[in-house]
């Protein structure tokens, strides 16, 4: 039995979608292209594009590359809400602040509109309150009853060398079934506490992107894609029921360890 009492396939039976570039740089290059694509196809079709982004160094290279690409400058940004995937419980302005991140490197670069900039709020005095208030903004923006499932057209993930993602943490995250979309995690050892969305969330994405860059993610790369899925130990295990949707862009430096 796997955490939540889910019983997973075998990952022998999933082969991921990889794409191993040569370094950093064309990491974010195939990562402007992939977003740039997603959003013309979701534009396209559905008039919006919904993108919910990570934190950390690798998507932050992505995104100041975005920002200097003029067909992501000719994106139509009035149809385009960008949301976090996790936020580190610090104030917006805070350089720990995912948000922060992305509106340094990106969106103050590009004419998207502030009231289609959906943060993760960190003002609450309580941050349970503050992930709830995160709740009713992806209900409102979606349009969703309590009981709906925001589906978004692209979800931009990293994997740390411990294998986390968004803020779903080793050993401390269970994938229990929640109805929550978005849940507080209270970190140990001086580290931020944080607000991240559920794995049912990710999964019901229409696409994920995962950038793994760098030699310290190569072992933990390694374990993921060969060993039995174990999402309590790695919680970027939690994708494979949707392996489908997920594109991985790896640098060769974290790809070095892939049989
Ligand atoms: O808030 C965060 O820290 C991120 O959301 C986190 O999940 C990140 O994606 C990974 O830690 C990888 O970060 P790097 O790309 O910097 O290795």
């Amino acid at each position: 039995m796997i955490g939540g009492g889910q019983v997973m396939e075998a990952t022998a039976k999933y082969r991921p979608n990889i794409e191993v570039v040569s370094d950093a740089e064309e990491l974010a290059s195939r990562a402007v292209h992939l977003f740039v694509s997603t959003a013309r196809e979701a534009l396209e079709s559905r008039g919006t594009f919904h993108v919910a982004l990570s934190g950390g160094q690798t998507p932050k290279l992505a995104f100041e590359r975005l920002a200097a690409s003029p067909a992501a400058q000719a994106l139509h940004w009035q149809h385009i809400h960008v949301y976090w995937v996790d936020e580190r419980y610090v104030p917006a302005d805070s350089p720990q602040s995912n948000y922060r991140l992305a509106a340094e490197a990106l969106l103050k670069k590009v004419p998207i509109p502030p009231d289609n900039i959906h943060r993760i709020p960190t003002e609450h005095e309580d941050i349970c309150t503050a992930a709830r208030s995160y709740e009713t903004i992806l209900r409102n923006a979606f349009g969703l009853d309590e009981d709906g499932v925001p589906e978004f057209d692209l979800i931009v993930l990293g994997m740390g060398a411990d294998g986390h993602t968004a803020s779903l943490l080793p050993n401390c995250f269970a994938p229990f079934d929640t109805d929550d979309l978005a849940c507080v995690v209270y970190v140990m050892d001086g580290r931020l506490n944080r607000i991240t969305l559920t794995h049912p969330v990710l999964r019901a994405a229409k696409r994920l992107a995962v950038l793994v860059s760098g030699t310290e993610k190569a072992e933990t790369l390694r374990k993921v894609l060969t060993g039995e899925p174990d999402e309590v130990r790695y919680p970027i295990h939690i994708l494979w029921p949707v392996l489908g949707k997920v594109i991985w862009l790896v640098d060769r430096d974290a790809a070095a360890a892939i049989p």
